[in-house]
């Protein structure tokens, strides 16, 4: 079986990339499994140029083919955010309770047709010897009134899928995956990279 490096710590992240992979007769390996204090500033502006350092910056490292992840959520009645700093919104210490909590509060006044919202994923991929790829995948939903369910992880809980009538954490692992912003990437990392796959 073929083995691809995912640039990412997130375990939530690795359990939907190890399940999507799979089906497509790869095994991954994150950084959690590499034995280096690897630690990566994510200060581009975007979601694509901040997947291509994590994955640029992790060849360096193991000379295998690296995938990278950046995802966030994107509110449209807040302009974007909290966008490329979707994991750090409500501070430094990574926390998707407290992301949560304050994503509500600043949606308190915000009527139900002005909760639109999409997750976004850029998916980088490096090589050792050619130039990096990036593609971007996209899910449309609403920000809910309040948590529900507590499959996924981040803003899982809050993020309203209306044809499904669920939060995204209501779903199971394998329906996210059929939907999820992360499967659209990947389905197209594959159209455009039949040979690779
Ligand atoms: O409900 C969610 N369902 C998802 O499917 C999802 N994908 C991303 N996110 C949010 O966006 C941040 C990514 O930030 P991010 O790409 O920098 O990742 P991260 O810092 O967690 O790990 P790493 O990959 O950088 O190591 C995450 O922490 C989450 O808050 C999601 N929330
Ligand atoms: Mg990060």
């Amino acid at each position: 079986m073929k083995t691809i490096i995912i640039a990412t710590k997130n375990e939530g992240k690795v359990a939907e990339f190890r399940a999507l992979f799979a089906e497509r007769g790869f095994q991954i390996r994150s950084l959690n499994d590499i034995d280096e204090d690897i630690s990566i500033i994510e200060d581009a502006s975007t979601f694509a140029g901040n997947a291509c350092k994590k994955a640029e910056t992790i060849v360096g490292y193991t000379g295998n083919v690296v995938v990278a992840d950046d995802s966030g959520l994107e509110v449209e009645a807040l302009d974007g955010k909290p966008g490329v700093y979707s994991a750090r919104y409500a501070g430094d210490e990574k926390n998707d309770q407290a992301n949560n909590q304050k994503l509500l509060r600043e949606l308190e006044n915000v009527s139900d047709e002005d909760r639109k919202a999409r997750f976004v994923c850029a998916l980088a991929v490096a090589f050792p010897d050619r130039e990096t790829e990036v593609v971007i995948g996209t899910c449309e939903g609403k920000i809910a009134q309040e948590p529900k369910g507590d499959h996924g992880f981040g803003y899982d809980p809050v993020f309203y899928l209306e044809d499904k009538h669920k939060t995204m954490a209501q779903l199971t692992s394998e329906e996210k995956n059929e939907i999820s912003h992360r499967a659209n990437a990947l389905k197209k990392l594959e159209e455009e990279w039949k040979e690779w796959f």
